[in-house]
């Protein structure tokens, strides 16, 4: 309903329900054709569905639009025969029910399409097996078969049904088709034999001639040429522009070999439909007997049983026999046909299955001359309508009733008085059809005009040419009688009347069939069929009875309804004179005069309660209380609604569009409240979440910071403490106990240093004593008076400070005393530099005297100052480089070799070494290359240079090359 109410503005209105001036014809045609402009050719009334033929193709039936339609509420999407298709299967799964859709129009409206793409949506939508698609196919396939032996182009419809078909679908509790039946009514035969100027024989005739095999032709005898065959020209129209009968032909093939009909099956079929009689497989002379004889058998005293005479016929008798023959054939084995293929669809499973029932039957049909086939068809929709009349009626009645709403006579034309002029037993027109066909004497189609007229002569709904007043009459043939359907007028011709209500078919002509070779034939004419004296059924008796047993069916189904309509009679596309024909379905539309608007809790708590401050936002009361305040605060007048039980009724569609717009308004309004709350409501919280996090991110600080300051506090206890200790050491070799004390005694006496600086450097007791630990200041004092300005790297050495753990005084260990020097060792082959710690570790005990010391320091020191170059191999130093203590020493034997030793820290080797060799005057800086005596009286020379790397090489001159990288410092340079 909300789709509907939302979409009317868009085309038309999609439901008639809602139109608001529902009882104007003009308007509901109006809204018809506005929409069919627009393609849209569906419309609902409520849930029936109105359907205009389009004559041409839309794009809305492929296999996405059925997706779209699958499972989704009538009312939510634009009307579509998918849409009803897709209800009526989810509420047969959903109550466990049966269900058909009566499908009605006029002669090509479109019933047969629309009761196929039902079928096609059922196919593609229902749960799918192997056996299910087996089943599904064959469901799907039964159309082409029925349509090639039951169609035939008539000047209304080149595919018209000549038959009125209902099928059952079967469903499983899953929604799968699990198998079908199929019954047929009233197959137009006199079609065989006849048809009208611009009509055709049924397909099946023009399909096989046009697209049989060449060989299946020849072996029937059949030509490729319908001009041959007399029963096939009749109308003079063999050709039709949009029939392809040789592909029909090639479709029902295929159709016939998945009903499981065999290649036997289809050429007995074949034969069937040939009409040439030859084919029968009966001899000639039987057939030709048969065709232009009577029998009679007459009983004489002397044979007890009888004696067998053929008495010959008339021409014209001989020409009825045939066609009835004709007619007879093609009708048993169209019936053969239908019985095959229900076969083939039966559910082999006996459990409980439900059914949607399709019953596309022949609509109203007016032509210019009407006869017993229109008579029979018209009355079978008068029935339909009082059907429909009955169910739509019967079921707005029963809600009304539930609802405990008092019922208002809905003003409708009731057309019972029309079924019954038709029905009735002993004066009802088929009675009295009946009773001139069975009554013995002369009985013709005028003496049954003249019965018609003597007994429903006053019949406000029948009229002949002699009861009618004079202007009805000039319309009017002697022959003819006029019924006032409830769709419109109709008149019949009423020659052959009884001919084809009685349907005669001559006794010999039927014990000829059964002689026939041709299976299906001896099938169609049993000879356990009973040849009895007694006429038959007249062919309008058995039709009303197979209609009694029609509604039977239907009755006991819950109804849905499609109503096709026929834009023009031209047949075309895009043109659209729709006006008041018998095919509008306007006594449907007059019957809606109360909407229904849906359940109270829906109408109240649902969709209208924001338009009342009382129920808005929420009603804690009954729904139905809350409706009535709803109404009450909306001002509805009592006349334009009722209050049911569960539902509330309003009368006009105004009223409904007044409260949908009030509540579209109040929707906008409260989206837009809706919207700024929750601006608001998001602002807030983006607010509050700030504030966590600025409350988090405090605390995170407030950690932090105590954090730091406990570190501090505790870093400041260990540099007190490490204060404290390295005061307490002070006095003790440099310690990592006192390095940082030291540190800031000398810092501390530079800063005095530099507040009390002597007048001139030379004032000797001017400069504040340093502390013990500043010796080192003394040293580089000696350094820079030893190298300032001669070397070049002097500079940057002035920074680092000396250290103890290089050269001096490392450790006091028990008696030792331990020097180090870092030097490089060369590889003798290689020349690659290592670095090494020379250790001198001299015992304390062995040496005894200072003097001893410093003239072996002297030695080591005169060793680098000099440049002297080490033999090595000799040299018993060579295990210091393991570590190994000097008190091994052994005065060192050294020749002439290639060892020199570099030292990183020169400028604090050489003063530490000068200083306690004390020999600071004795440093001569050498650039570029230093002389020296190899033996007495021969001379070597060293060439010092800067490089990449450090290296020592022979040089081409002889000379010994020392490369060192430069910023370092080396022994020689
Ligand atoms: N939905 C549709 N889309 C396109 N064409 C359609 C549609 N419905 C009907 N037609 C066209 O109209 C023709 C007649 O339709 P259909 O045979 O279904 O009419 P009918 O009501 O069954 O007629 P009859 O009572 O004579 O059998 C179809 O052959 C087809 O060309």
């Amino acid at each position: 309903m909300e789709a509907s109410l939302t979409a009317r503005d868009r085309v038309g209105i999609q439901d008639f329900v809602l139109l608001d001036a529902h009882t104007s014809e003009t308007a509901f045609l109006d809204n018809l054709r506005k929409r069919f402009h627009e393609n849209l050719i569906y419309t609902y009334i409520g849930t029936l569905l109105v359907s205009v033929n389009p004559y041409r193709e839309l794009d809305m039936y492929s296999k996405k639009q059925m997706d779209t339609y699958m499972g989704v509420n009538f009312f939510e999407l634009p009307p579509h025969i998918y849409a009803l298709a897709d209800n009526v299967f989810r509420t047969m799964l959903s109550e466990c029910n049966n269900h058909f859709i009566l499908i009605s129009g006029e002669s090509g409206a479109g019933k047969t399409e629309a009761s196929k793409k039902v079928l096609q949506f059922y196919a593609v939508s229902c749960p799918s097996t192997k056996v299910l698609n087996n089943v599904r196919d064959r469901l799907v396939l039964s159309n082409p078969v029925l349509e090639a032996f039951g169609n035939a182009k008539t000047l209304k419809n080149d595919n018209s049904s000549r038959f009125g078909k209902y099928m059952d679908i079967q469903f499983d509790h899953q929604g799968g088709a699990v198998g079908g039946h199929i019954l047929s009514y009233l197959l137009e035969k006199s079609r065989v034999v006849h048809q009208n100027h611009g009509e055709r024989n049924f397909h099946i005739f023009y399909q096989l001639v046009e697209g049989g095999e060449e060989d299946l032709l020849r072996w029937l005898g059949l030509e490729r040429n319908c001009q041959n065959y007399n029963y096939l020209v009749q109308g003079n129209c063999t050709k039709v522009s949009s029939i392809n009968d040789k592909n029909d032909w090639k479709t029902v093939r295929k159709a016939l070999s998945v009903i499981d009909f065999s290649e036997g099956d289809t050429e007995n079929l074949s034969v069937c439909s040939s009409s040439v009689f030859q084919l029968l497989g009966i001899p000639a002379q039987v057939l030709q007997q048969g065709l232009t004889h009577r029998k009679i058998e007459a009983k004489t005293e002397e044979v007890i049983y009888g004696t067998t005479v053929f008495s010959p016929f008339s021409v014209d008798h001989a020409v009825y026999a045939r066609d009835a023959l004709a007619k007879a054939i093609y009708g048993r084995t169209f019936n053969w046909l239908v019985n095959r293929i229900n076969e083939s669809l039966a559910n082999k499973d006996s459990s409980r299955k439900t059914v949607i029932g399709l019953l596309d039957i022949y609509g109203f049909e007016v032509f210019n001359v009407n006869s017993f086939e229109q008579f029979c068809i018209n009355y079978c929709n008068e029935k339909l309508q009082q059907l429909f009349i009955e169910l739509t009626l019967k079921s707005e009645q029963e809600e009304y009733k539930l609802e405990g709403i008092e019922w208002e006579p809905v003003p409708y034309f009731n057309n019972k008085i029309i079924c019954d002029l038709v029905e009735a037993k002993h004066k009802g027109i088929i009675s009295l059809l009946d009773e001139e066909c069975l009554r013995p004497g002369e009985a013709t189609d005028l003496t049954f005009l003249e019965k018609m007229e003597e007994k429903i002569g006053g019949h406000p709904h029948f009229v002949t040419h002699k009861l009618a007043d004079q202007k009805t009459r000039k319309t009017l043939e002697r022959g003819d009688f006029r019924l006032l359907h409830y769709a419109g007028e109709v008149t019949y011709c009423v020659v052959g009347f009884l001919d084809k209500n009685n349907d005669l078919l001559y006794r010999n002509g039927k014990e000829v069939m059964r002689q026939s070779k041709n299976t299906i034939i001896r099938l169609c004419f049993p000879s356990t069929e009973p040849d009895s004296k007694r006429r038959p059924e007249t062919v309008v008796t058995q039709f009303k009875s197979s209609l009694v047993g029609l509604t039977d069916i239907l009755l006991s189904k819950e109804p849905w309804y499609v109503r096709c309509i026929k834009p023009n009679e031209a047949k075309q596309p895009g043109e659209v004179l729709i006006k008041n024909r018998f095919s509008i379905p306007i006594p449907v539309y007059n019957e809606i005069k109360i909407i229904i608007c849906g359940t109270l809790k829906l109408f109240c708590s649902c969709r209208y309660k924001p338009l009342c401050p009382d129920t808005w936002p929420n009603w804690r009361g009954t729904a139905a209380e809350g409706v009535r305040c709803l109404i009450k605060y909306l001002g509805y007048r009592s006349d334009e609604y009722k209050m049911g039980r569960t539902k509330i009724f309003i009368r006009h569609p105004k009223t409904l569009f007044a409260t949908e717009d009030a509540f579209q308004v109040c929707k906008h309004k409260l989206a837009t409240r809706i919207q700024a709350k929750y601006k608001g409501y998001r602002v807030k919280g983006d607010f509050q979440k700030q504030r966590e996090a600025a409350t988090k991110i405090e605390n995170c600080w407030r950690g932090l910071m105590a954090r730091k300051e406990r570190e501090k506090r505790a870093w400041a206890v260990k540099v007190i403490k490490k204060f404290i200790k390295g005061f307490m050491t002070r006095n003790q070799p440099a310690c990592i106990d006192n390095s940082e004390y030291l540190a800031y005694v000398r810092q501390n006496y530079l800063t005095r240093l530099k507040e009390n600086l002597p007048k001139t450097v030379l004032e000797k007791d001017a400069w504040l004593t340093p502390p013990p630990i500043m010796q080192e200041l003394q040293l580089k004092v000696q350094a820079s008076s030893m190298f300032k300005g001669k070397k070049e790297n002097y500079p940057f050495s002035v920074c680092r400070p000396f250290l103890d753990t290089r050269i001096g005084k490392t450790a006091q260990l028990h008696n030792y005393t331990t020097y180090s020097v870092p030097v490089v060792k060369y590889d003798r082959n290689g020349f690659r530099p290592r670095l090494r710690q020379l250790i001198f570790t001299l015992e304390a005990a062995y040496l005894v005297e200072e003097a001893k010391i410093k003239q072996r320091i002297e030695f080591i020191y005169n060793l680098w100052v000099m440049g002297v170059i080490f033999p090595w191999r000799c040299f018993p130093w060579g295990s210091l480089f393991h570590g190994v203590s000097l008190q091994y020493l052994t005065p060192p034997l050294f020749f002439q070799g290639d060892l020199v030793l570099q030292c990183d820290y020169l400028f604090e080797a050489l003063t530490k070494l000068s200083v306690i060799a004390n020999k600071q005057n004795c440093i001569r800086v050498v650039q570029g290359s230093v002389r020296f005596d190899i033996q007495p009286g021969r001379e070597g020379f060293v060439d010092f240079k800067s490089g990449q790397e450090s290296m020592v090489y022979r040089a081409k001159n002889g000379h010994l090359m020392v490369v060192s990288v430069s910023r370092r410092t080396s022994v020689t340079n």
